[in-house]
This record gives structure tokens, C-alpha cells and sequence, in this order.
């Protein structure tokens, strides 16, 4: 199996705070690899750090290689990183199509200038962005929401036409921020299986989330942060059974009990 992303000794400080601390990850193509820890374990600023929007204080992130510690976010999405946020970001106002649809710009050559012309090119370009929305929607079995405004989606939805939308970008990998935050449990299991069929079809997931039932059935391998540092990572099975795991994290004994496995809470 082949390293898809890799995190070398990554630290964050925010002043004094050590938000990560030389953390070592390896992602392999295919995996659906979660990220857990109580709340201000450096979670999301590990995500930050992945993506461009944090430079590391220390260390390094390489995509298939590649070192792009430092990169801009935009230059880190067109080498084939795509990612959702904790708060639902979509266009509301927009269909859902025409939310994919910005997903796919940032492969095609269209200027601004282009776009206020009316180019050849622009032409081109929305007729086969247009197809390919249709197509991604399709695939993911959202054909019928095409037209509707995203702001009038159910929230499980929305999430899914998040995810459609960071497909568009034609990532090698998708980092999801708590994509499952505010679902029912319904919706949660919904999610699962989605990103499950898009992972069986050749995308690498990485995804950061409380809900532990979902992780647990959704994962392949699971690394824990707990303040800035890894104590933890291996397959569902270890990281439950792992006593560090479960005494800094979840509570000495709670997942034992499955009362964390069950009520869906970290
Ligand atoms: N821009 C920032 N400036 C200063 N401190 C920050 C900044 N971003 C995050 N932190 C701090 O870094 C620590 C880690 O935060 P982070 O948001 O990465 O945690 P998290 O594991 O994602 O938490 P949660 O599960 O609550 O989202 C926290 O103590 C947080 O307050």
C-alpha cells in the first residue's frame, strides 16, 4: 500500500501553546483514515496545517512525495487536496448544481475575463462543467436535488453536497471536519455508507469526528490527539482497547461499558 499523505513531525505553537506537537502521521491510498480527541486536541489545526491554511511552526506534510508544508491552500487543492469545514459552507442561495459546479472551476483554464466576455473558451468550459456536475450528481445519487437551493436541504444532505463538492475538485484525498456534527442518527448512518461507497470507489478519506459510532464503523485505522500529541492509532479494535485511549480520552472504563459506542458522544 502506498503513502498517499504523510505528516512528519508536524508542531503548531500558538504562542505558548503547543496546539500540535510532533505529530507523525502516514495516510495510504484507499484508507479512511479518522482523527478523534476531546475538544482542542489540535484536530482541526492538524487539518489546517494538511491544507495550507496554517504553516507548520515545525515539520513537514508531503502529498504523494511531494513536501508542501507551507503551500497556499489553493495550490494544495489543485495538487489534489480537497476539504469540508466544521460549519456548513455552501452557497445557500445557490442550486446544488451550481454548488458542484464551482468545484469543477478549479481545474478549468476560464479567466475572470473570459467569464465577462462570454468567451469561446467560457463556453467550452461551462457546457462541460455542466455535464460533469449533472454526472458527479449522478454517481452519487443526488441527480434529483439538481435544482433545489441548497439552503432548502435537509442538513444530512447538505453534507453530502459538500462532500459532491470537494469531488468536483478531482482530489486524491478529501479531509472532512466533523462532516456527521448536528446529524441524526439517521443521517449519520446515511453518511457512513456514502463516504464507505466513495471510498469503495477509489477515493482516500481522511475525517476528523466525535461521533463514535460512526468512526467506528466507518474507518479503516484511527490516530488520537490529545493535547497536540498522539497517544493513539491503530484499527477500531486497538484504539478501543487501548487503555491510554480510554483513560485520557474517553473516561476510564466508558467505552468498555459501550456507553460511548452507543450514545454517539465523545
Ligand atoms: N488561531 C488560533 N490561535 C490561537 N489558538 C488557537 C488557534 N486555533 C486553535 N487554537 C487553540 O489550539 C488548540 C487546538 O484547537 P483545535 O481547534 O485544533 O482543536 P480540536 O481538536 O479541533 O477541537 P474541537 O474538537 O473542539 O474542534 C485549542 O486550545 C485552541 O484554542
Amino acid at each position: 500500500m502506498s503513502v498517499l499523505l504523510e505528516a512528519k513531525n508536524i508542531s503548531k505553537h500558538f504562542g505558548g501553546l503547543k496546539a500540535v506537537d510532533g505529530v507523525n502521521m502516514n495516510i495510504n491510498k484507499g484508507e479512511i483514515f479518522g482523527i478523534i480527541g476531546p475538544n482542542g486536541a489540535g484536530k482541526t489545526t492538524f487539518f489546517n496545517i494538511c491544507s495550507g491554511i496554517y504553516a507548520p511552526t515545525a515539520g513537514q506534510v508531503v502529498l504523494e512525495g511531494k513536501d508542501i508544508s507551507g503551500f497556499a491552500p489553493e495550490k494544495i487543492a489543485r495538487l489534489g487536496m480537497a476539504r469540508t469545514f466544521q460549519n456548513i459552507q455552501l452557497f445557500k442561495y445557490m442550486t446544488v448544481l451550481e454548488n458542484v459546479k464551482i468545484g469543477f472551476h478549479i481545474k478549468t483554464k476560464t479567466t475572470m475575463a473570459d467569464a465577462i466576455l462570454h468567451t469561446k473558451r467560457y463556453k467550452e468550459d461551462e457546457k462541460l462543467i455542466q455535464e460533469k456536475g449533472m454526472e458527479l450528481l449522478e454517481y452519487l445519487g443526488l441527480q434529483n436535488l439538481a435544482g433545489t437551493r441548497a439552503g432548502n436541504l435537509a442538513y444530512g444532505v447538505q453534507r453530502k453536497v459538500e462532500i459532491a463538492r470537494a469531488l468536483a475538485t478531482d482530489p486524491k484525498i478529501i479531509l472532512l471536519d466533523e462532516p456527521a456534527a448536528g446529524m441524526n442518527p439517521n443521517e449519520t448512518a446515511s453518511l457512513s455508507e456514502f463516504i464507505q461507497n466513495i471510498n469503495k470507489d477509489g477515493y482516500t478519506v481522511a475525517v476528523i469526528e466525535h461521533d463514535m459510532k460512526f468512526v467506528m464503523r466507518t474507518c479503516h485505522r484511527i490516530m488520537v490527539l490529545n493535547f497536540g500529541e498522539k497517544i493513539c492509532e491503530g484499527t477500531p479494535e486497538i484504539v478501543q482497547a487501548d487503555k491510554l485511549v480510554n483513560e485520557a480520552y474517553f473516561g476510564k472504563g466508558r467505552i468498555a461499558r459501550g456507553e460511548v459506542m452507543t450514545d454517539g458522544n465523545a
